[in-house]
């Protein structure tokens, strides 16, 4: 049992635990100058992140008119290639992650990383950037096929059994996350510093963070 209300804490990963929009960014626009479509401002990408890459591309090519699905797919697959090699550029994780996943870990919590990410990118940047050992498991959009990412709730279901069960608390930045929260039946913390699609209100969390230094607090006082 762990010294700490929750024994699991789940984390989504882009927008939450990692600053990830300016390598998402680069791949969209990379795919958007291939199609012969303008790019745009990476600062901007925030605003495309939540639902994973096809939601994103889609996204951004719709805001130019659009584009029949085979050289969407084209496009879609060139993206993926170029993320593939390109994910760890200007990606960081958010100041106080480290700090915090270690503080957790050392209270007995279980770690793990739900992301609407593909697995093998997810775990390929967390391992890049030095910090996949901190998670008993890391799940993507694709990890239990099709319908089965954020926002339903079976990946926070499936990292809750595969960490031998117990009480979970998830932490995400979307309204992807709220609702697949809910719809798992299990607390929420907003990270309101991330891609929120909405207000932190709108978001209708359980509880909101600032930045990830305010965690534990918020775990603690849920
Ligand atoms: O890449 C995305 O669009 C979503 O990723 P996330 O679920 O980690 O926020
Ligand atoms: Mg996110």
């Amino acid at each position: 049992m762990a010294d700490f209300p929750f024994d699991i804490v789940a984390f989504d990963l882009d927008g939450t635990l990692l600053e990830t929009h300016r390598d998402l960014g680069t791949a969209v626009n990379h795919a958007l100058t291939l199609g012969g479509f303008a790019s745009f401002p990476l600062e901007t990408a925030t605003d495309l992140i939540g639902g994973g890459a096809k939601v994103m591309l889609r996204r951004a090519i719709d805001d130019q008119g659009g584009l029949d699905d085979d050289r969407f797919h084209t496009l879609y697959k060139a993206m993926l290639a170029y993320y593939g090699e390109n994910y760890a550029v200007h990606t960081s994780p958010y100041p106080g992650a480290v700090a915090m996943l270690e503080a957790l870990a050392g209270r007995g919590v279980k770690l793990a990383v739900v992301t609407n990410k593909f697995e093998n990118f997810a775990k390929g940047v967390l391992a890049a950037l030095g910090l996949d050992q901190h998670f008993q498991i890391i799940v993507g959009g694709d990890s239990l096929g099709k319908g089965r990412a954020k926002p339903a709730p079976d990946l926070i279901w499936h990292v809750q059994q595969a960490c031998g069960g117990g009480s979970l608390a998830f932490v995400g930045d979307s309204s992807y996350d709220m609702k697949a929260a809910r719809a798992a039946r299990v607390p929420v913390v907003a990270a309101c510093y991330g891609y929120c699609d909405q207000s932190a209100q709108e978001l209708g969390a359980d509880a909101a963070i600032d930045s990830l230094d305010q965690l534990i607090t918020a775990l603690e006082t849920l």
